[in-house]
């Protein structure tokens, strides 16, 4: 095998791989035209989604019982998107193959490349996430991925697990590490009435308060009532998934959750090894090119939030529901002022 030099790009950016130059073309392109100039919004959360959801599509215990289980992180969910999408835990991820698709065909790199490459590239708009890690070498998929592989809200914390060990081996730890995520996220259609509502109440930075505030104890909802998959939040205008409610809680993995409480640092590393696991599953590593180089240095966290974390206006420990029976919850100093609402995200256009 010919291992290939570093090279200088045309840019004068040095890579591991001559290959790898080409992708600055499709960084600044998708900066500018996808990410709306570099932006943690909804397009750049759609786009990290859309890596769990085509990457987690595969299943080594149906390829075990004679059946195709599905090829991880091999695009499919762009190739087959008539009928991936149409999977119910896929809903509303149309919109965001719709928008990436004219790059891929733009630029003629794989869909499973660009969909990695995306959700690397969204991260890094992200202030506080970590150095993000890009891999190219997915062929394209030949088939789509069976329904049924893609976790629910509304699944009990026993199946979420089973379903991230059977897909990667994943334990309960790393699935922890993997819904590091949803400190960058907002939903539009668990509650149909109300798009853009996020997961915590600084959905534009990569930070703890996802696992602060799941911790909360739940107080309303932010729309309407009832939705399959959702629970009470503890802030106005936030929504709570009921799987995030579970695994926050459960002996199994509470202590992993909280651990993330003012350790920045953990969440970074922990998050940088698994996001780059997710979007090798299904994929030969040793034979994949490493194109890390291309992938811009994350913004750091903004100085009002140096990597730690508090509670929310008018939140005081009183509302932690306590679920580490090892640790106790660390102390944290409470935000000034009268109780806020989180603000909605917008949704991209024609969404
Ligand atoms: C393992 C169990 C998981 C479940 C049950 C789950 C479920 C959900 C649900 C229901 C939504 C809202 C979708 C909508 O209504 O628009 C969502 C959003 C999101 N999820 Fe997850 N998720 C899981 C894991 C992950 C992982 C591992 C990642 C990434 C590594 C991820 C990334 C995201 C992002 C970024 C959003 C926000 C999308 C947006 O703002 O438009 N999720 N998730
Ligand atoms: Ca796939
Ligand atoms: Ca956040």
């Amino acid at each position: 095998v010919a291992v290939e030099k570093r090279a200088t790009c045309s840019n004068g950016k040095t890579v591991s791989a001559s290959s790898c130059c080409a992708w600055f073309n499709v960084l600044s392109d998708i900066q500018e035209n996808l990410f709306n100039g570099g932006q943690c919004g909804a397009e750049a959360h759609e786009s990290i989604r859309l890596v769990f959801h085509d990457s987690i599509a595969i299943s080594p215990a149906m390829e075990a019982a004679g059946q195709f289980g599905g090829g991880g992180a091999d695009g499919s969910i762009m190739i087959f998107d008539e009928i991936e999408t149409n999977f119910h835990p896929n809903i509303g991820l149309d919109e965001i193959v719709r928008l990436q698709k004219p790059f891929v065909q733009k630029h003629g790199v794989t869909p499973g490349d660009f969909i990695a490459f995306a959700g690397a590239v969204a991260l890094s708009n992200c202030p506080g996430a970590p150095q993000m890690n890009f891999f190219t070498g997915r062929a394209p998929a030949t088939q789509a991925a069976p329904d049924g592989l893609v976790p629910e809200p509304f699944h009990t914390v026993d199946q979420i697990i089973d379903r991230v060990g059977d897909a990667g081996e994943f334990d309960e730890l790393e699935l922890v590490w993997m819904l590091s995520a949803h400190s960058i996220a907002a939903a539009n259609d668990v509650d149909p009435t109300t798009q853009g509502l996020p997961f915590d109440s600084t959905p534009g930075i990569f930070d703890s308060q996802f696992f602060v505030e799941t911790q909360l104890a739940g107080t309303g909802f932010p729309a309407s009532a009832n939705n399959q998959g959702e629970v009470t939040s503890p802030l106005a205008g936030e929504m709570r998934l009921q799987s995030d409610f579970l695994i926050a809680r459960d002996a199994r993995t509470a202590c992993e959750w909280q651990s993330f409480v003012n350790n920045q640092s953990k969440l970074v590393s922990d998050f940088q090894f698994i996001f780059l696991a997710l979007t090798q599953l299904g994929q030969d590593p040793t034979v994949m090119t490493d194109c890390s180089d291309v992938i811009p240095i994350s913004k750091p966290a903004p100085a009002n939030t140096p990597g730690f974390s508090f509670f929310p206006a008018g939140k005081t420990m009183a509302d932690v529901e306590q679920a580490c029976a090892e640790t106790p919850f660390p102390t944290l100093s409470t935000l000034p002022g009268p109780q806020t609402s989180v603000a909605r995200i917008q949704p991209p256009p024609g969404a």
